[in-house]
């Protein structure tokens, strides 16, 4: 049997995916992380007058060019309450940071370069050049120039900018809408008391979770038992809920007790293909129900997991138009790993950053598909390609990072 390679199977997953143009308007707080569905163009012009960018005096430079000028404070500028008056020849008015600059001035001279005199007076102790310490009018950006662009993610910055552009609310895609499925007669909830032959259904958690991060909203439907009528009142129940991806967890091996894929076929489901050559997750099954994408995870936690990071994660960011994001990078391996077979490999690690700077990846002794402590460990996956020969400690090693890695001892 010839299994699908990883690269393949990603390529049919994502390249077909369509992101869906639903767009919706939030207020500022909850555009984090969302992305602009539309160019925003600034409302006003920032600053929207001349201001000073320190604490001191608004001159006009002509009387201050040279060190030890005496002027007359006739006003004062502070950010909100602005001087009404002209600024003239021999004059100065007490500026603060903000506040628009008066007319006829030019300059700012800050106040730890002038001297007060008892009289009020100022005598300058420095000679700033023209225009310094003045902000101008519309130099951070003008009313209707277009400062953030469709496609963008939301960030610190661009909420700044968006608020100081006098945007309450924003333009962003909606979420794509991405229903979980656990099946299996074995599943409690977490909290239930099994009895015999049950065990906890986990799997869901750290799938909503990966979706979550990349841009999904859940609709956990909860777990059905191993029964077609079941199965199927559960896809109906994500078809009428409009969910973009269903994700079906378990039942996607050989067994008499692996309804999932006959079920979804028999719901008018078009399968793209099953099983690759992968380790974990080699029974992943792709499809498509009526534009909605069908994603059949292994029951495995940790065969769904990986599957998850490896095919949920760019589905979802390519459905939320978020760019993609790569978990990859180079580490040197702390052991010696065994040659490959013909499945990639996802090997659980712990990835430490070793004094010289560099990643070192140390695999797990147990590799158990269903080890989610293990899992739950591992500050990364070691990559180890199909048929790859013998790996020598020391060597480089492509690894797929879950988390930052943990520093090593003594840093
Ligand atoms: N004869 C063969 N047997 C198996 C093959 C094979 O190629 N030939 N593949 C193996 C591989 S690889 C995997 S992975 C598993 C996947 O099987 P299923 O997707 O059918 O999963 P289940 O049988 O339903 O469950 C497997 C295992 O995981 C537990 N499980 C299921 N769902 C959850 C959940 N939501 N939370 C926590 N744990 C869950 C379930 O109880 C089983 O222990 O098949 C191999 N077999
Ligand atoms: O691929 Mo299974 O996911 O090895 O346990």
């Amino acid at each position: 049997m010839s299994l699908l390679s990883v690269e393949e199977a990603l390529n049919r997953v994502v390249t077909k995916a369509r992101p869906p143009h639903r767009t919706e308007r939030l207020p500022l707080h909850d555009c984090l992380g969302r992305v602009l569905a539309e160019d925003v163009a600034a409302q006003l012009t920032h600053p929207p007058f001349d201001n000073s960018a320190m604490d001191g005096y608004a001159v006009r430079h002509a009387d201050i060019a040279e060190v030890g000028a005496e002027l007359i404070v006739v006003g004062e500028s502070a950010a909100g309450r602005g001087f009404r008056g002209d600024v003239k020849s021999g004059e100065a008015v007490r500026i603060f940071t903000g506040a628009p600059l008066p007319a006829g001035a030019d300059t700012v001279i800050i106040q730890e370069d002038v001297e007060r005199l008892p009289d009020g007076r100022i005598r300058t102790q420095f000679a700033p050049a023209k225009g310094r310490h003045i902000r101008l009018a519309g130099q951070d950006f003008r009313e209707g120039e277009i400062a953030l662009a469709a496609g963008q993610v939301l960030d610190a910055g661009r909420l700044t900018l968006a608020a100081s552009m006098n945007h309450q609310s924003l333009p962003v895609f909606q979420r794509p809408k991405i229903a979980i499925i656990a099946t299996g007669d074995e599943l409690l909830p977490p909290g239930s008391i099994p009895g015999a032959d049950q065990i906890i259904a986990s799997n869901s958690f750290g799938v909503a979770a990966i979706a979550r991060e990349n841009g999904a909203d859940i609709l956990d439907l909860g777990i059905v038992p191993d029964d077609r009528a079941a199965i199927a009142a559960a896809v109906a129940a994500a078809q009428s809920a409009g969910a973009d991806v269903l994700v079906t967890l378990g039942g996607a091996s050989v067994g008499e007790h692996d309804l999932v894929q006959s079920t979804l076929v028999g719901c008018g489901m078009t399968l793209d293909f099953w099983r690759i050559a992968m380790r974990p997750g080699k029974p992943l099954m792709v499809g498509e129900l009526a534009g909605m994408s069908v994603l059949g995870l292994p029951g495995n936690p940790v065969s769904s997991l990986v599957c998850a990071l490896l095919f949920l994660e760019p589905l979802t960011r390519k459905l939320a138009h978020l760019p993609p994001r790569t978990r990859l990078a180079t580490a040197r391996l702390a052991v010696t790993l065994p040659a490959n077979d013909r499945r990639q490999d996802y090997v659980r690690a712990r990835l430490t950053v070793a004094p010289d700077g560099l990643l070192l990846a140390q695999p797990f002794s147990r590799q158990d598909s269903s080890m989610v402590s293990v899992f739950a460990l591992s500050e990364g996956l070691i990559v180890r390609p199909p048929n790859a020969p013998e790996a020598a400690a020391g060597e480089a090693c492509t690894v797929l990072k879950l988390r930052d890695p943990a520093y090593a001892e003594g840093q």
